[in-house]
């Protein structure tokens, strides 16, 4: 797919906007900027876009609230600045998109919670929620619980986390610089915008300095690697001005803005990358004929109905094979529930289930998205 085809077909977005551009030089978050993302998101939306936004500027924000015109250096400092902050970022947010009549969801992650498979699946549960809602979700890092993410204050590898989590088509990261130059650009004013690379390429990595501004710690470094990170679900991203006006109705049209990092692999060849790389499966669930087939030929989810037996003590979240009654492995797929709970739930339909266990349970064993056919 090529550039143009990615910009104007991607249906989920995620746009990351960093400190470095949400700050008024440091002094406290820049309202009239937000106002003017805001209302873009609120047009992406109408126009059918998924959106989710992973915003900084909790610290920023919270030394403004608190008359600080440093950043600290004490952990402890710069986690009561966030928490301070968080507040009226939020604030400053809901009130911008209530005006297009939108709601927003907060959402506090550490890179730990989407490391560790249960929290990952959750996450990732609530986030589905609040997009079919219509509520726009707000991420940002849980700074009173994160150490080394807030010293370091990035959040492009928690927006690149998150766009594996929701297999975003794009990832937009808005700064403060055009995009990817050759060499930092405040350092090097000859250095050229490099409008297309392949994410990954390690080339990349030696042309990105460290941050720019006093507020922010990143840099480009963290926002190539970011953009390594979510090839792996197949995402594309974009990294591009945050000043350009109108960058992201712009960038929906496909205009030729900011760099581009291609995924070499679409989707679904990188899912089924990953999960044909793992060498373990962690259980096996026995399909009846009627499940095989609709796996096989319809490429539907597995629901406990088609379930006749189990074997192995898997977790949620983990890898476990689906074969047919002659034992054939039909696919491979993450379980949503570990396997007392899937044992309860064999061969029962999904109203049967939700009478039984309540009706937020997953209608899934294992959801079509985490399904990768066998032999294939
Ligand atoms: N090769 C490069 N191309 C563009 N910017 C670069 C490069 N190397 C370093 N930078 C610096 O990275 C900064 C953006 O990163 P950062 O300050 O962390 O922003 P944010 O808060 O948006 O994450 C730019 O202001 C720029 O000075
Ligand atoms: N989570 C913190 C810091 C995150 C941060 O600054 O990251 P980045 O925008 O990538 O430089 C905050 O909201 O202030």
């Amino acid at each position: 797919m090529t550039r143009t085809e990615r910009l104007t077909r991607a249906r989920r977005w995620v746009v990351k906007i960093g400190s470095a551009l949400l700050t008024n030089n440091g002094q406290g978050l820049d309202e009239a900027a937000i106002g003017r993302w805001v209302a873009q998101m609120i047009e992406l939306r109408r126009q059918g876009i998924e959106l989710i936004l992973v915003s900084s500027g909790a610290v920023a924000a919270g030394m403004r609230r608190l008359g600080w015109t440093q950043r600290p250096d004490s952990l402890s400092a710069l986690q009561a600045a966030a928490s301070v902050g968080q507040a009226a970022l939020v604030q400053t947010y809901e009130e911008h998109f209530q005006r297009g009549g939108l709601h927003t969801g907060q959402i506090l992650l550490t890179h730990e919670d989407l490391r560790k498979r249960g929290r990952y699946l959750n996450a990732r549960g609530t986030l589905r929620t609040l997009v079919e809602l219509g509520v726009v979700p707000i991420i940002n890092e849980n700074d009173t619980v994160a150490t080394e993410e807030i010293r370091f204050g990035d959040n492009d590898t928690l927006a690149a986390l998150v766009s594996n989590l929701v297999e975003a088509d794009l990832l937009v990261i808005l700064t403060d610089q055009q995009g990817l130059y050759e060499a930092d650009p405040r350092r090097n004013p000859e250095a050229r915008l490099l409008p297309e690379v392949v994410a990954g390429d390690p080339a990349l990595e030696a042309m990105a300095g460290g941050a720019g501004s006093g507020i922010s710690r990143g840099g480009m470094l963290t926002k190539v690697r970011a953009a390594g990170r979510a090839a792996r679900s197949g995402t594309a991203t974009l990294i591009a001005s945050g000043h350009h006006p109108d960058v992201l109705l712009a960038l929906r049209e496909g205009a030729m803005l900011g760099t581009y990092f291609s995924p070499r692999l679409a989707r679904l060849a990188a899912r089924k990358q990953w999960l044909a790389g793992q060498l373990q499966v962690q259980g096996k669930l026995f399909l009846d004929a009627g499940a095989a087939r609709v796996l096989r030929e319809e490429g539907r989810s597995l629901l406990p109905v088609g379930v006749t037996r189990l074997e192995g003590n898997f977790q949620r979240g983990d890898l476990v094979a689906c074969l047919d009654p002659e034992g054939r492995e039909v696919a491979r797929g993450l379980v949503n529930y570990d396997w007392q709970e899937a044992q309860q739930r064999l061969g029962r339909s999904s109203t049967e289930i939700a009478q039984r266990f309540g009706a937020l349970d997953e209608p899934e064993l294992v959801h079509r998205d985490n399904l990768v056919l066998s032999g294939h």
